[in-house]
């Protein structure tokens, strides 16, 4: 019963009492215009309240995926504006494609991630937007880039591969989500800064102080989406804000310290050609980028957009292939193949063989991980705000103000898009018959958004997850520790396995 003790928090009861007003207004208002606007324009059909979702919370996708298994697009009411769910393709296109302008992130989202992501492309539309795009889309083309990082992703799984081979010897349990996000983390943070944050293994206190208020600013900010009360709490700095205020701190301290040695570094360096920098902190100031706040800003978010949703769906990927032993055989055999080594307890030596002319060849590991994105996209949900009245593709209006979110949870699971296994793991969907990936319209597998703001790091978050999958895969033998236990997701921005994922790993040792 613990998960009702919301209904008696006066915060829920307030809402809930406005919720009821507002409802009540609207259904008023709307007899009254009838014979005016509702003449003219249609609206999607409502499916509920927010009200709705609040006791659906633990289960929210579930509950959403329900929805749209009725409605293709529908709304639901909430106190201050409509909030319109849609899962039709032409839809998303039209959002975030066709009408690209008129939808956006908005002042309402802006203002809440602006304490933790500044002016970072997360939290910008417009102008501010386009010129961290194109920088950024550049830096993610570089061959430089993608070199360096994969240098890096192939010591950090040899890393993680030694930890996961101790407690394959000693026959102790893992909690790899944990240890995915600790690891992935310390990559990014590598690509970004050019220097070690070792969260893994925990050699660095100052460290371990930022992956802690990186994840506590990340959570709270979250926070603010449901806590209508954030700005008094923030301008009174208690509560929750309190608690913001001084991890934002934590990080910001962190970071200008690091831009600062930085920038020293390069000084001292610069009569030495010889140098290579490629860390992306470098190249921006290489640019003769050196406004601190402004690097902070991008290099900030780039870490909050590589690390949860990297670590996390190769979380789900471990769970999907306990749950399919064949499909983990497959892929191991895939690996052995394409890197060609027989010797799988000298991990350096394997993750160096996981290089470009390998990764191209493992089709199949490309459709397991993709068909787990589709399962198990880690941003389900992802709303805009509509700048000014519209009419989709499906004739239906949405309102200026209007909170439309397109939903791959829910797209992903949809028999309509996908057929009756639409709910199956099945990896061969992606290939062709000569087993050969080919790619489905980002419109209907939105997993990485769509349109001009695609997801920027896709490639480079594909090339990290199959450097990983390929050096785990090929040593060890993932088990579930209970195969009873129920693994669901955690409700929060991104889709984190609720209570981690506690595995089995065995050596396959030299076969
Ligand atoms: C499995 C891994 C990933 C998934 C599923 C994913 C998914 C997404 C999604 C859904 C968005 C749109 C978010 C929004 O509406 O604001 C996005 C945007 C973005 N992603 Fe990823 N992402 C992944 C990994 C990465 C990585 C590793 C990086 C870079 C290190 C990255 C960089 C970005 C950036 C910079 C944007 C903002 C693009 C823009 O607004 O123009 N992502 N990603």
């Amino acid at each position: 019963m613990a998960s009702l003790d919301f209904l008696l928090n006066p915060y829920f009861l307030a809402a809930f009492s406005l919720l009821l007003a507002l409802l009540t207004v609207q259904f008023f208002s709307r007899k009254l215009n009838k014979n005016y606007s509702e003449k003219k324009k249609k609206y999607h059909p409502i499916a509920g309240t927010i009200f709705h979702q609040l006791l659906n919370f633990n289960r929210l996708h579930h509950y959403m995926t329900d929805l749209a298994g009725k409605y293709k697009t529908y709304r639901l009411v909430s106190l201050s504006r409509n909030e319109i769910y849609t899962s039709d393709p032409a839809n998303v296109e039209y959002i975030l494609k066709t009408n690209f302008d008129n939808y956006g992130k908005g002042r309402y989202q802006y203002n809440i991630l602006r304490d933790f992501l500044g002016d970072g492309i997360f939290a910008v539309d417009g102008e501010k937007w386009r010129q961290q795009r194109k920088v950024l889309s550049h830096e993610f083309s570089t061959r430089m880039l993608r070199d360096f990082s994969s240098v890096i992703f192939r010591k950090n799984a040899a890393k993680l591969a030694n930890i996961v081979s101790e407690a394959a010897t000693s026959n102790q349990p893992l909690e790899i989500q944990d240890l995915l996000m600790k690891s992935i983390l310390d990559s990014t943070f590598q690509v970004a800064f050019g220097a070690e944050l070792d969260s893994m293994c925990g050699s660095s206190k100052e460290g371990k102080k930022f992956a802690e208020a990186f994840d506590d600013s990340s959570a709270l900010t979250l926070w603010r989406y449901v806590d209508g009360f954030w700005r008094i709490k923030k301008f009174l700095n208690i509560g929750s804000e309190a608690t913001l205020r001084r991890s934002t701190k934590v990080l910001n301290d962190f970071v200008f310290k690091l831009i600062q040695n930085k920038v020293e570094q390069m000084k001292e360096s610069k009569d030495d050609s010889t140098m290579k920098r490629e860390d992306i902190l470098s190249r921006f100031l290489q640019l003769r980028e050196t406004d601190p706040v402004y690097l902070r800003d991008i290099i900030l978010n780039l870490i909050l957009a590589g690390k949860d949703t990297t670590a996390a769906t190769l979380a789900w990927f471990i769970y999907m292939l306990c749950k399919n032993p064949a499909i983990q055989e497959k892929i191991a055999g895939e690996v052995k193949k394409a890197t060609n080594v027989k010797e799988t307890n000298n991990f350096a030596h394997l993750a160096s063989s996981v290089n470009e002319e390998a990764l191209e060849k493992m089709h199949y590991l490309h459709a397991a991980i993709t068909e787990t994105l589709r399962l198990y996209p880690a941003a389900p949900v992802d709303a805009k705000i509509c700048f000014s009245d519209d009419t989709f593709p499906d004739g239906f209006s949405v309102n200026k103000g209007d909170i439309v979110s397109y939903q791959p949870y829910a797209m992903g699971r949809m028999k309509f898009l996908w057929g009756e296994d639409a709910e199956e793991y099945r990896p061969e969907r992606w290939l062709d018959e000569n087993g050969i990936f080919h790619p489905e319209s980002p419109f209907k597998f939105t997993a990485f958004q769509a349109g001009p703001r695609i997801c920027l790091g896709k490639e480079f978050a594909y090339r990290q997850m199959k450097i990983f999958a390929a050096v785990l895969l090929s040593c060890f033998v993932f088990k579930m520790k209970d195969d009873k236990k129920i693994v669901n997701y955690r409700t929060m921005l991104n889709l984190h396995i609720d209570g981690g994922l506690e595995v089995q790993a065995f050596h396959k040792h030299g076969n």
